[in-house]
């Protein structure tokens, strides 16, 4: 497990917290085989707003995480490992009734991941109440990262609209509009909730399918241009292995990818959203901070794991140096 660059102390305020799914991710050792066909596999913390925390603690940024895991065995991994990273583990409560959840995938790059969810019968994570939220420490927060699969079942979806009501004093309320079909009836049973917690939202993340899920098109500029209609400030549109289109009110920064030869494109996206928080918090340029994602999830996209694969500052920097030379 790597290293983290600087520890959360008891009494340091937070620059980030992220709320949401969490749990352990065991990925095959074998790549370019179906499931029934892998031998072994490795273990790593999971979960798309765990695994944004560990990508911004990688950078030497305060991170927590609100969520619950079960009361068992993964569930003490689950902590620790978000301890090795970094991460604090304060917001982290216990269910209970409910596993920690588990996700499988498999591995076919250059572009086909196939995620299986084991979240059975109730996913901890989304057994976080309104009730439990430490409202003050979000609202102190700088940056508070919250993602539209909290908002897929209670009582996960009022405490999720509550940290994000809660959030108006931060700086950057960022919502990640992470689509996971299999939490949800259909797209259009999330899309009203997704509005609605875009009310909150000073900036919106997503890819072309949680776009379109989220504002009804797959044209990046359109998808922004409604985001940004919503209220949002930014609007980051990722398109995988075609790059990443964001817009502000300084304009727009379209960026190509930077090279990579896939492995695993999963984590990609946690990998970008780590990066974007970075910059945020940096005060960045847009184009810097647009960037620096881009390089952070072409990082990632060349790595077999998410949370344990998120790079470092100097790795980004490389990485934009390669981009560079490669122009
Ligand atoms: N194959 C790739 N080559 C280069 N960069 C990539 C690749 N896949 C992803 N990225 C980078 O990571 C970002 C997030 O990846 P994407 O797959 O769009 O998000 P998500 O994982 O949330 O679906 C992209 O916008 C891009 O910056
Ligand atoms: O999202 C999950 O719950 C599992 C993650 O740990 C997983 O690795 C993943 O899918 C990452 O998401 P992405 O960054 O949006 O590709």
């Amino acid at each position: 497990m790597l290293a983290p660059q600087r520890r959360t102390g008891p009494g340091d305020p937070l620059e980030v917290v992220t709320m949401g799914r969490i749990g352990v991710d065991l990925y095959p050792a074998q790549t370019g085989v179906p499931l029934p066909e892998v031998a072994s596999f490795n273990k790593y913390l999971g979960g798309s707003p765990a695994n944004v925390a560990v990508a911004a603690a990688r950078y030497g940024r305060r991170a927590a995480i609100v969520t619950k895991v079960g009361d068992d065995p993964f569930g003490t991994y689950v902590r620790a490992a978000l301890a090795a990273f970094g991460v604090d583990d304060r917001f982290v409560g216990t269910d209970p009734d409910n596993p920690t959840p588990i996700t499988f995938c498999e591995v076919f790059p250059p572009d086909d991941f196939p995620l299986y969810f084991y979240r059975h019968p109730k996913a901890p994570d989304l057994n976080v109440t309104a009730a439990e939220l430490d409202a003050g420490a979000v609202a102190a927060a700088q940056v508070f990262w919250a993602t539209v699969t909290g908002l897929c079942a209670e009582p996960s979806r009022a405490a999720t609209l509550a940290a994000l009501e809660a959030s108006r004093p931060c700086p950057h309320t960022v919502l990640d509009l992470d689509w996971r079909p299999m939490f949800w009836d259909s797209p259009a049973e999330a899309g009203p909730w997704i509005r609605r917690a875009l009310a909150f939202a000073d900036v919106a993340v997503g890819n072309l399918d949680e776009v379109e899920v989220a504002v009804g098109v797959r044209d990046p500029r359109e998808a922004a241009k409604r985001l940004r209609g919503l209220g949002v400030r930014l609007a980051v549109v990722k398109q995988g292995p075609k790059g990443v289109l964001a817009v502000d009110d300084s304009g727009e920064v379209e960026l190509p990818p930077a090279p990579v030869e896939v492995v695993n494109g999963l984590g990609a996206g946690d990998a970008f959203g780590g990066a974007l928080v970075d910059g945020l918090l940096a005060g960045l340029p847009l184009e810097t901070v647009i960037a620096r994602a881009n390089a952070a999830g072409a990082i990632v996209a060349g790595r077999l794991a998410c949370s344990a694969a998120m790079p470092t500052a100097a790795e980004v920097d490389a990485k934009l140096r390669e981009a560079a030379d490669a122009r």
